[in-house]
Parts: structure tokens; sequence; C-alpha cells
């Protein structure tokens, strides 16, 4: 998609000419529950968001037309299905239906990347010949309780994750051996363990059947070592927008110190480094911490820092050392942020704040507490990262009031 086209024209009118009616595209969109408006044209969802969008967060000023895909097909690098079987003994893999531990057995998803769903289902198939068991919930027994497959769209390199209830996996070198044959496009095999009654995919124990561990990505002119337990935005088409986005927003003009909260494998930071003096990234999850500072190593970035802590406890910390800070690029998760970490942005007092979030909801909360507190809204630009379905990632420049 033309960037500069969709801003000129309103979104349902620049999409309504070239995408046709998805309606009933998915033969399990319904009992999915994963693409929430798979029944609307794409047009019809841009404008949907749009709405959206402007009802939440249209009182702190103008909302830009929102930032769709030319192509809103497979577009997600990370796929992962449940593993189980079914009342004839059968294993089956899909997902679970929404709100339910209820397996919709998937072969292949619209949004999804296609190899990655035939890689799922091959394993499938080859289970039964390396007598591996598929979980089974109702009674807690059986080996295969996921497959994570996340794919490098610039690299090609594709990283399987077997998210298993024991470490003890007698044909693991036949199955590797197998799978390698069968896609020799795969660059790593790693075994996850995961024996808690929880609705979290990966346990916190791994294992390394094959390569290195990680896969690489190139993004935004950098690259990215991404772990089975790093966050990596899912949509590298549309993320490459939302990046430069933030960046633009950010203004930056070589000498700034900023902070990128909740950092991950230290994508934004490292994009923003380039412009800026120093970065300081912080990040709750140990391995995306370990992967941010290799990424920082490999592109050879030398004004980046990473600090392993919650961005509250860290902001409040660096408040109460007096610390300055130019430019907070924050990125929280869906829940947003926290009082301790927005209370220490204001104290930090940065001339600009820009945040990236993907539930406009969280987002006006914690807007409203920075407008509340000196803060003002300059710019918002929604981006559709997860086309069919109902989120919507937005960027938000904040400035303070008295620049
Ligand atoms: C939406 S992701 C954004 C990651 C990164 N900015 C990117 O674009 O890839 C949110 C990140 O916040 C991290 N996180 C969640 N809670 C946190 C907290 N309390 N403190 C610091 N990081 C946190 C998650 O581990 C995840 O990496």
């Amino acid at each position: 998609m033309n960037r500069q086209s969709n801003k000129r024209t309103h979104p349902s009118a620049a999409f309504r000419k070239t995408v046709r009616r998805d309606d009933g595209k998915c033969p399990v969109y319904r009992r999915c529950g994963g693409c929430q408006i798979q029944n609307m044209s794409y047009g019809r969802q841009l404008e949907f968001k749009q709405n959206a969008v402007e009802k939440l967060l249209g009182r702190f000023g103008h909302v830009q037309p929102i930032i769709g895909m030319e192509h809103p097909y497979h577009y997600r690098n990370k796929v992962q299905a449940a593993f189980s079987i079914d009342r004839n003994n059968r294993i089956i893999s899909g997902v679970y239906q929404s709100s339910t531990h209820r397996i919709v057995p998937i072969d292949s998803c619209l949004i999804e990347d296609e190899k990655a769903d035939e890689i799922i289902v091959s394993i499938r198939k080859m289970m039964r010949s390396f007598k591996m068991t598929a979980y089974d919930e109702r009674n807690e027994r059986g080996f295969l309780r996921h497959v994570l497959v996340k794919r490098g769209f610039a690299t090609n390199q594709i990283m399987v994750v077997l998210v298993a209830t024991s470490p003890i996996f007698a044909a693991k070198k036949h199955f590797v051996k197998a799978l390698l044959e069968k896609y020799p496009e795969i660059t790593t095999i790693v075994l996850n363990i995961n024996q808690k009654h929880t609705s979290m995919v990966l346990g916190d124990r791994e294992m390394v059947l094959y390569g290195p561990g990680y896969i690489e990505d190139v993004l935004c002119g950098c690259i990215f070592r991404i772990s089975a337990k790093s966050f990596y935005q899912i949509n590298p088409v549309q993320t490459k927008i939302l990046y430069e986005t933030a960046v633009s927003y950010a203004q930056l003009t070589g000498t700034e110190t900023v902070i990128d909260a909740y950092c991950g494998i230290g994508t934004i930071g490292m994009v923003a480094s380039k412009a800026a003096g120093q970065v300081i990234g912080v990040e709750v999850n140990r391995d995306a911490v370990r992967d941010a500072i290799a990424n920082a190593k490999r592109n050879e970035i030398k004004n980046i820092y990473f600090h392993n802590a919650d961005a509250g406890e860290f902001m409040v910390q660096m408040a109460h050392e007096g610390a300055h800070a130019d430019v907070v690029l924050m990125d929280p998760p869906r829940a947003g942020s926290d009082e301790a970490f927005l209370s220490s942005v204001v104290t930090l007092a940065p001339r600009r704040v820009v945040y990236i979030s993907c539930n406009p909801q969280t987002l006006a909360r914690d807007l409203e507490f920075l407008v509340k507190h000196g803060y003002k809204v300059r710019r918002m630009q929604p981006v559709d990262m997860f086309p069919h379905t109902s989120h919507t990632e937005c960027v938000v420049e904040i400035e303070k009031e008295s620049v």
C-alpha cells in the first residue's frame, strides 16, 4: 500500500475499488473467532476500525486515516497450533475456539503464513511414526501440546518450537532429521517444556534440538535476532510503517536521550538510535533483553543500552535519581501502562512521548492521565496490523504543553 495515497483518501474509498468482498471466505471463521470481522470487505473493516478509534480517541484531537494493507492476507509471521486428540483418537491441530479450550481443527488460515501452516500439518502427520502422542487436556496425558512456527519474512529463516509436557523425547534425532529433509528451510528447532495447567503456550524451560535457537529477520535496515519467547511484531509489512511513523513523531535531531520502554528485542529503539544521542531500552522479559543486546552488537549500534526490569519500576528509579530524558517511546502490552510508569514520565518531563499501542481502550485511559498532567496530544495514526480481526494499532505523538 502506498502510504501517501492512503493518507489522501478515506480508507473505505481507497480499498473498495481493489479488494473484493470476503464474506464466508474462511469456513471456520465463526467457530474460530480469531478473525472477528472477516465477514466485512477489507474497505469496510478499515472504516469500522477508523470509527472505533475515533470514538475512543477523537476527544484528544484529529485521528489520521488508518493505514491499511495492499494484500491483507497471510501476514502473520508467527503461527501457533494447539494439539489434541478427537473422540475417535485421531490427532488434531488447530486453534482454541474463542474463550474455550475446545480446539477447532485448522490446516490453513487466511491470515497466517502459508509455509508455517504447511509445516504444522506435516508435523501432525509425522507424529505417529515417531511415537509422539498429542496432549489430552481431559486426562492430562500426552506429549505434544502446541507447535509454534516463526518465520523471518525478509530472511526466510524458520523456527519450529515443539511445546511438550516432557523433556524426554526418544525419537528426537530421527524426527528432526525427517523434518529437515522435508523442510530444509527450517533453520532452528526448539523443544519447550510446559508442564503447567495454564493458558500460556510456552513454558520456562527450553532445549535447542537443531540450529542456534533463534531466527533473524531484517526490518527498517536492522537485523533482529528473535528467540522463541521474545516478542516480535507479527506483521512485518505494517511494522515497518508503524516504526517509521513512531520515529518520525519523535522528531529526533541526533542529540536526544531517548527511553524505549517495553522495548522487546530492541527494535524501535535501534531504529531510533540512528537519529538520537543515546537510547535506553527497558524490558521485563530476560530472553528478549538477551536478544536486544545481541541485536545492538550485530548491528554495530553503540549508543543503545538495555535494562532487564519492570518499566514502571525502572522509570520510578530514573525519576528518583533525577535522570534526564528528551523523548519516551513506549509500546506496552494490551493492558497498557501503569500509574507508576506514567507518573514517572510526568516527573522526568520529556519534551515528547510517542505511544505505540495495540489497544485503543487502554491507550485512551493512559492519554487521559498524560493530558491531565501537562501533555497535549499532537498526532494520532492508526495502522492496521491485524486485518480481519477487530484489533488496531495506533501511534500517538504527545508533547509537553509548555513546548
Ligand atoms: C507490545 S510488545 C512491544 C515490544 C517492542 N517494542 C516491539 O515493537 O517489538 C510489549 C513488550 O513489553 C514487555 N513488557 C510487558 N510488561 C512489561 C513491564 N511491566 N515492564 C517492561 N516490559 C514489559 C513484553 O515482554 C513485550 O516485549
